[in-house]
């Protein structure tokens, strides 16, 4: 027996659970998995709502079979094409000839760049619709959340947002499928790091997205996204979340990340931190950036407003753990940030400088004159990590208010 739920009388849950693959899009470590979530309407008209990754095609099709039987799908509305949702199409095409295959013009673009001509194409354009029989379709175009051809498919009569990769994140779904029936506590911090990473880049884009969900004034009962759990207790949770993680809102607390080989540079660490709690501030997290994966750095930077950074010196340039990080960070231009510096070097230096132009670069608010310790940090290179830490407690508590 295959695992589909009813998530209501005639939407089923139709998803599979990935515990194989270590690394999502071969860059993000999966330690607890992922779901490829997929739907069905079963209607006058049925409808599946996106597919899954090639590796789980048979046991996906299987569920569909199981719930059909011998009646056939109608339509696949294709939300998202990047290949952990579209992996399945050409088969489920093969299975089930008369398909018509429901996208925009983008999405039928990148179908045939990826897999060649099939058959069958319902194109639509933003805000048409579409009727299964008692359930009726409106899809709403959200380009570029994180991929130029990504919508959403909203279900008027439950009120389901079928809202591809937003508002999903890493961890399967072990037997509880729903926001009330899992720990929120673990698949918010894994949907964080799944947002900032992967989508948060285009936090303009989400925005938009968000504005045009606000501005078609639809009643938002179940959210049902292609990663993660279905909200159906508090979708606005979710929401309220996407919408702060993409105005890059943060809480009040200091990250400090730092790259060092022989512990010089992280005894300046444990020191500004130790500062820091001094001032009271509460949430202090410390990484060492060669132990813990870059992703779960961008997840803790996205949350927090303090930043401190440290490098030592390494072949002339930052000590290579920490050059990911930055680069990343660049990358995603996060915005917004409270910045120190610190770090050391033996002769001629390349952390610390780099550092500094990092935040040349980035342009977040500098927080204290950057310390570059010789070798070992002495009486006054602690102080000047002092320094720095009053100077990130002050700014910090001065908006607490
Ligand atoms: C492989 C290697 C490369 C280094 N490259 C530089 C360099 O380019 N410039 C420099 O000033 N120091 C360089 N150093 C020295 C270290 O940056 C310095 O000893 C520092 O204090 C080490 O800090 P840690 O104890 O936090 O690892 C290098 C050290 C090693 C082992």
């Amino acid at each position: 027996m295959l695992t589909t739920v009813n998530i209501t009388d005639d939407i089923y849950y139709i998803g599979v659970n990935d515990r194989e693959t270590y690394l999502f899009e071969n860059l993000w470590p999966l330690d607890r998995g992922v779901s490829y979530n997929a739907y069905l309407i079963d209607d006058e008209q049925t409808a599946v709502f996106d597919t899954v990754k090639n590796t789980k095609t048979h046991v996906f099709i299987d569920k569909i079979a199981g719930i059909l039987k011998d009646r056939p799908l109608d339509y696949l509305v294709i939300n998202h094409m990047e290949p952990d949702h579209s992996g399945a199409i050409k088969a489920l095409q093969d299975k089930y000839p008369d398909l018509k295959l429901v996208g925009n013009t983008k999405t039928f673009e990148l179908l045939e760049d990826f897999y060649g001509p099939l058959k069958n194409y319902h194109v639509i354009k933003d805000g048409d619709q579409l009727s299964l029989g008692t359930h009726t379709l409106s899809f709403y175009l959200t380009p570029m959340v994180h991929w130029p051809e990504t919508m959403m498919s909203y279900e008027s009569t439950t009120g389901t947002l079928f809202s591809m990769d937003a508002f999903g994140g890493f961890g399967t779904l072990d037997g509880g499928i729903f926001d009330d029936e899992v720990n929120l506590e673990f698949y918010m911090d894994e949907t964080r790091r799944y947002y900032s990473n992967i989508v948060g880049k285009y936090g303009a884009m989400v925005q938009k997205a968000l504005k045009k969900l606000k501005d078609a004034n639809i009643p938002m009962n179940i959210i049902a996204p292609t990663h993660g759990p279905v909200w159906r207790t508090d979708p606005h949770c979710i929401i309220d979340h996407y919408d702060r993680w993409s105005r890059a809102e943060t809480e009040e607390g200091v990250v400090i990340v730092y790259g060092s080989m022989y512990g010089n540079t992280q005894k300046m660490a444990d020191v500004i931190a130790r500062r820091l709690s001094e001032n009271g501030i509460k949430n202090i997290r410390i990484y060492d950036a060669s132990k813990t994966h870059v992703s779960y750095l961008i997840s803790d930077l996205w949350r927090f407003k303090g930043v401190i950074l440290g490098s030592c010196a390494y072949n002339t340039g930052l000590f290579p753990t920490m050059e990911t990080l930055v680069n990343k960070l660049e990358n995603s231009q996060l915005k917004d940030r409270l910045l120190g510096i610190f770090g050391t070097a033996s002769w001629s230096g390349g952390g610390v400088s780099n550092l500094n132009k990092f935040a040349e670069k980035i342009k977040w608010q500098r927080v204290g004159e950057s310390v570059e310790a010789k070798s070992s940090p002495k009486e006054k290179d602690f102080q000047q990590c002092i320094a720095i830490a009053d100077e990130m407690a002050e700014r910090l508590i001065k908006e607490r208010a």
